[in-house]
């Protein structure tokens, strides 16, 4: 058996398959960190616990046959093979969690703080789910279109590279739009890294970004699809980081006039209540579009139809069709689709009944409260409504009104689905 071993150990060596295994001694490959310090004849080492380390019995008896020159049994080498496989498997994956917090006092919008570059530099994230272009206000950005907003500057950035010849140019559904160039770099949320993230650097806005002055730029977590930038497109953070995290997911508890949160990674139990209810979810063009199972107003009754719309965090309101958004404005008295004011108004005083959406057979109720969504301007007495008809947009839009609602689930798996439960 001797020979047998020897022989193989040798072959190990040969192959080089023993170089797999961990030098000799005289390393720290022990899995504990070693830190301390030399100087004055004197070394004090304090031991930290390394908090990826898994331990490997197969691999002590392993070590312990080479520190005493004993061959190695074949059956100790299979071992240390089978419980690396078994430890790689389950090596310890990546999540994420970051707030999502709201930039006024009618949630018009939620930011979320990311760090990007070395050393890292803090902004303001938009992350929207209905678009999948990570730009940020930036040092190319013209100082007249900047109003406070932090700026990314990649020329203070040791790991930026900038993707030559790359440009993206990008016009939102309200209008609004942006343009300029890219890098790649460090980007960080909520303790989730990638490494070679697209930032695109905005060398123009327009002026509705301008005077968002507490938006400092779009994080997309629509399907890649839909990036803009050429002549390569680029992937979404999600997308860049979906292969270490624990489960290719990200989840989204937006809160009224309050911090949520996004989750990469994981499905936060403590965030809902019951049961998560799963749809299809449909990936042409790009984004998280599916079909709810249909709506009551108030106490009426449910009314059971398809309504094929998008889970979209970076719209305000939600925008039906317009059947069903007249349905609910007859219920409110005063109530009209002004031109004036771009959409259903209702004086502030009106009692508003709650809306009710279903997804699968589960039923979310919006509050009254996300539908009396502000006054047209400070002080009137004419509120503007939280649900608005889609008939302009070609489009049905599930956005903040709605999300807020419910604890969402944006699962990337292959093919994605998109989860709704109470909270
Ligand atoms: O704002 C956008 C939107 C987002 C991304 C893109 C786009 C163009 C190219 C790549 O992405 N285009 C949009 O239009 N909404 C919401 C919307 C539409 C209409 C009115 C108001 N809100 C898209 C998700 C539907």
């Amino acid at each position: 058996m001797i020979v047998t071993n020897l022989v193989l150990t040798a072959a190990l060596a040969v192959l080089g398959l023993a170089s797999a295994l961990p030098p000799k001694i005289g390393t720290t490959n022990i899995g504990e960190g070693v830190s301390g310090s030399l100087g004055g004849g004197r070394a004090t080492f304090k031991q930290t616990r390394n908090p990826r380390y898994r331990f490997n019995g197969a691999r002590a008896v392993y070590r312990t046959y080479l520190k005493y020159g004993v061959p190695v049994p074949e059956d100790i080498i299979k071992a240390v093979k089978y419980t690396d496989a078994l430890h790689a498997a389950q090596v310890e994956r990546d999540t994420g969690s970051a707030a999502a917090v709201p930039i006024d006092d009618v949630d018009i919008a939620y930011v979320t703080p990311v760090t990007i570059g070395t050393p890292p530099q803090t902004l303001q994230l938009d992350f929207d789910t209905g678009s999948s272009d990570l730009w940020v206000f930036s040092s190319h950005t013209p100082a007249s279109q900047v109003r406070g907003q932090e700026i990314y500057s990649p020329n203070k950035s040791s790991t930026a590279k900038l993707l030559e010849g790359h440009t993206w140019s990008i016009t939102y559904g309200d209008g609004s739009a942006s343009r300029g160039n890219v890098y790649v770099d460090n980007f960080t949320v909520g303790g989730l890294s990638v490494a070679q993230q697209a930032v695109q650097t905005a060398q123009q806005v327009s002026s509705s970004f301008t005077s968002e002055t507490n938006i400092d730029g779009l994080l997309g977590l629509g399907f890649s699809t839909l990036n803009t930038v050429s002549p390569k497109s680029q992937l979404t953070f999600f997308d860049n980081a979906k292969a270490s995290l624990d489960s290719p997911v990200f989840t989204v508890d937006l809160k009224a006039q309050a911090a949520g949160t996004y989750d990469f990674g994981f499905i936060d139990k403590a965030k809902y209540t019951g049961e998560i209810t799963y749809v299809p979810v449909n990936t042409n063009p790009g984004y998280w579009t599916f079909t709810s199972s249909g709506y009551a107003v108030g106490s009426g009754s449910f009314s059971s139809q398809s309504i094929t719309g998008i889970a979209d965090t970076g719209t305000s309101l939600v925008y039906l069709p317009t059947a069903i958004v007249t349905a609910y404005y007859r219920q409110v008295s005063g109530a009209t689709n002004s031109r004036n004011y771009g959409g259903y108004v209702f004086p502030c005083s009106s009692a508003l009944p709650t809306f009710t959406f279903g997804v699968g057979d589960a039923r979310f109720t919006i509050p009254s409260s996300y539908i009396s969504y502000s006054p047209i301007a400070p002080g009137s007495s004419t509120c503007f409504g939280g649900l608005q008809s889609s008939s302009g947009l070609g489009i049905n839009i599930w956005g903040d009104v709605a999300l807020k609602a419910a604890f969402v689930v944006f699962n990337g798996a292959n093919p994605p689905t998109i989860g709704w439960a109470k909270k």
